[in-house]
């Protein structure tokens, strides 16, 4: 059998899909109706999804069905939305655009947008807890990795350095320590819980953890691109909230054209990081180069 798709006949069919999940995890709990309203107005609000469908795709290059990972993909996309919510609170980028709409405090007031984080983050590990696809021992990798990734020593420990970083000019190498916590570990976890699901060797593990770290550097070079020439249309965002909220970025430590430069650098060495490996790597070269291509 071949397992060779195109990406964009894979994200048509399990981007609905996570999305039903998400949804239809959170309507069906019993919850007080504004912290459910606040968390499916931010799941509803859109996204590319590019997390939940790497760690999908990596299930698919495997030759293992994407649905054993239809819950955890699920749980990694709620944690990213959770992300979203408290990344534009006033106390931290104070964004008022997000996927297009207004950002979740906007709509519900800044309490009920870190309650709604704070219960899509929770729900997250419930959803792999009472997953009954995958064994016990693969759950408890799971949950393991993600608080690992997700947390203080991983995206939220990133997020701190983030704005501790704010009104400085970093070294490239400390912008890069940021990007590597702030936005790599859950693309790093995307890539790894597949695998984990899928029941990939430690070396193969290493060689897609080489791979996302590169492809996580490459995602936030282009954020930091696409807030200066992107367009709000386009990316539903506001446009120069770096320059706003006085970051360091890539094109401002290096010039548009080094930070151009160090895009490519991260897609060469994301797909190099591919060779040898002992599954179908057709959809993540493919995500790679939509990374680094994106205009949103
Ligand atoms: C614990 C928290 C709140 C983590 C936030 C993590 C994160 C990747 C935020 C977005 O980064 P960004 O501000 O560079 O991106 P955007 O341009 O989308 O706001
Ligand atoms: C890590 C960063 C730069 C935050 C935005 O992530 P995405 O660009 O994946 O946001 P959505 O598509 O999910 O809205």
């Amino acid at each position: 059998m071949s397992l060779h798709v195109d990406l964009e006949t894979f994200q048509q069919k399990y981007k609905q899909k996570v999305e039903d999940m998400m949804i239809g995890f959170v309507t069906e709990k019993d919850m007080p109706s504004p912290i459910k309203e606040s968390m499916v107005y931010s799941l509803e609000a859109g996204g590319k999804r590019i997390r939940p469908i790497l760690l999908l795709a990596v299930i698919h290059g495997y030759g293992k069905d994407p649905q054993l990972g239809m819950k955890t993909a699920a749980a990694l996309e709620m944690v990213h939305t959770y992300s979203l919510i408290h990344d534009d609170l006033p106390s931290m980028d104070d964004d008022d655009l997000r996927r297009g709409k207004p950002t979740n405090h906007k709509v519900f007031g800044e309490a009920m947008a870190i309650l709604a984080g704070d219960g899509l983050l929770t729900h997250s590990f419930q959803l792999i807890a009472e997953d009954t696809l995958i064994s016990s021992d693969q759950k408890i990798k799971l949950v393991n990795l993600l608080a690992r990734c997700a947390g203080p020593e991983g995206m939220v420990g990133g997020q701190v350095a983030d704005i501790e970083g704010e009104n400085k000019r970093l070294t490239v190498e400390e912008l890069e320590s940021i990007h590597i916590h702030k936005t790599g570990k859950l693309l790093i976890f995307s890539a790894l819980a597949g695998a984990i699901i899928s029941g990939a060797s430690e070396g193969e593990l290493n060689k897609l953890e080489e791979f996302a770290h590169h492809i996580g550097l490459a995602f936030q070079i282009q954020d930091d691109i696409l807030d200066i020439e992107g367009t709000e249309e386009l990316i539903g965002k506001r446009t120069g909230s770096d320059e706003t909220n006085q970051k360091s970025t890539y094109p401002g430590l290096l010039t548009m054209e080094g930070a151009k430069d160090k895009l490519r650098f991260h897609l060469d060495e994301a797909l190099a990081s591919l060779s040898g490996i002992g599954m179908e790597t057709s959809m993540l070269e493919e995500i790679a180069h939509l990374i680094v291509n994106r205009n949103h």
